[in-house]
């Protein structure tokens, strides 16, 4: 943890890379988590084998052009991400100070160093204490206790710097924060920056403004597409540095485009195969036992981006598990019963949903088949007296002669009716006209014969009398 000038080591960085999936699907990243996605999306390597050191009251100022890395060498560091490979020790607490950065839009300036001093682990004790501070110290006034999303970016910025000042961190990243404050905000956070120098505390100040890296930086870490192009004293880097920004803004656009296509390709087409030609290259001869395993270990990537076989067993066994609890919830199988016969109450529950709706179905067609069976009925009925009609006529006309001679002989006669009558047992589907039409007589007869029936609410199974007629045929 020490090195040779007895400096604490706090940050160490050694063959760092970080890849990033392009245009991955939800569902891809779940299967890529799963180790089951056999589909190889674009590959970005947004870092190259980085390594570098850090040690303790160092105040390194991190540069490069938009998109060599910067932020994401940052995130690594303050534990948001891991790396792809690489080994990563980072030794104290890390507070990141970087444009909105943990801030809540809804929240009022006020709450949101509350919840961010909770997020960094301060107490809510520690928070009340510091509170006015905090305040003071942003010069936010009275828009402290307006909502975050009406402020601007320097507003924003100063409230970001004024928490973090006030954490109290080991390790301090400032990611292009201090540019965006005025004057005297630049200034007292310059201030607050050397009070974290005194203490020996780590700065990593992530900037384009060249004059506050100069003003205060010892060391400088020049990112470039991903990869470390210098680490050294700032005397040595930023001069480098500076040229290259010379040079290339004296490039035609044409040229310059086809500066950074080039090294685009580049961080598109790294592998872990160059990484581990590198690798060897570094860690000296290419056969040597130590050195395989060296590679073997910084290119182990199950351990860094995918699930051991353990978790997802784990994962598995979890999900059964909250399957059985959800189910045995909503029965009302005691747990003896439950556990004495697991399959049983498996069986009987986890599908009882189905066979709950497979009986719904077979209700559903068993009452269509029977309304479909009554309409044959009816149709057959009808086909009969289509079939009988000569029959019925000569029926009617013999019933017209039997209505004038046979009332005495009628053994069922209804006081009200000067016909022969019978009974009928109205069967469910019928209706008065298909009475009527069946038994060769008309409705109103029927009504003669029953007064007060009413037609629209005939009873299945109610007895009502009709003429009697030779093709009176009870049934369907
Ligand atoms: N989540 C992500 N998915 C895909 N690519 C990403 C992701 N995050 C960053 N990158 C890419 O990684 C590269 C490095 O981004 P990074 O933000 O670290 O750059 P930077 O040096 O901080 O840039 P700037 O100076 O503009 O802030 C960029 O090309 C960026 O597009």
């Amino acid at each position: 943890m020490t090195n040779n000038n007895n400096k604490k080591l706090k940050v160490k960085a050694t063959n760092l890379t970080k890849r990033f999936e392009m245009l991955e699907t939800t569902s891809n990243k779940m299967k890529t988590l799963f180790g089951l996605n056999r589909d190889k999306g674009q590959e970005f390597w947004a870092l190259r084998n980085v390594s570098f050191e850090v040690h303790d009251g160092e105040t390194i100022g991190i540069i490069g052009l938009n998109g060599s890395g910067k932020s994401t060498i940052s995130t690594l560091i303050s534990g948001t991400m891991t790396p792809t490979t690489g080994a990563l020790e980072v030794n104290g607490d890390v507070s990141i100070i970087a444009l909105g950065t943990g801030l809540i839009p809804n929240l009022t300036g006020r709450e949101n160093i509350h919840v961010v001093g909770l997020m960094m682990g301060m107490t809510n004790k520690e928070i009340e204490n510091k509170l006015d501070d905090i305040i003071n110290f942003s010069e936010l006034g009275p828009f402290i206790d307006q909502p975050l999303k009406t402020y601007s970016s320097g507003m924003k910025a100063k409230l970001s710097f004024s928490i973090a000042a006030y954490q109290d961190p080991d390790i301090l990243i400032i990611d292009e924060v201090l540019s965006v404050g005025d004057g005297t905000f630049g200034q007292k956070s310059a201030d607050k920056m050397f009070e974290f120098r005194e203490q020996g505390k780590t700065i990593l100040l992530i900037s384009h403004d060249m004059l506050a890296i100069e003003k205060w930086c010892d060391k400088v870490l020049w990112l470039h597409y991903g990869e470390v192009k210098g680490y050294g004293s700032t005397e040595e880097i930023l001069p480098q540095y500076i040229n290259f920004v010379q040079w290339f803004i004296r490039l035609t656009p044409e040229e310059q485009d086809e500066y950074k296509e080039k090294v685009r390709r580049e961080q598109l087409t790294y592998s872990v195969e160059i990484l581990k030609d590198e690798l060897e290259e570094e860690y000296g001869q290419k056969n040597s036992r130590s050195n395989r395993e060296e590679v073997k270990e910084q290119l182990d990537f199950s351990k860094n981006n995918k699930l051991s076989v353990f978790i997802k067993m784990l994962l598995v066994v979890l999900a059964l598990v909250f399957l059985a609890g959800g189910i045995f919830y909503t029965s009302n199988t005691s747990d003896v019963a439950a556990l004495a016969n697991p399959i049983n109450f498996f069986q009987q529950h986890a599908f009882r949903e189905k066979t709950e709706f497979s009986e719904k179905i077979s209700n559903e067609v068993r009452s269509l088949s029977e309304s479909e069976a009554r309409k044959n009925r009816n149709k057959e009925k009808l086909q009969l007296k289509s079939i009988t009609e000569n029959q019925t006529t000569t029926t009617k006309s013999s019933k017209a002669s039997k209505k004038s001679s046979s009332l005495k002989e009628s053994s069922q006669s209804s006081p009200s009716s000067t016909e022969a009558t019978t009974n009928y047992t109205i069967q469910a589907g019928d209706s008065l006209s298909v009475i009527a039409d069946n038994l060769g007589t008309t409705v109103s007869e029927i009504q003669t014969l029953n007064p007060g029936l009413d037609a629209a609410a005939l009873q299945p199974g109610a007895v009502i009398k009709v003429p009697e007629t030779t093709t009176t045929t009870q049934g369907h």
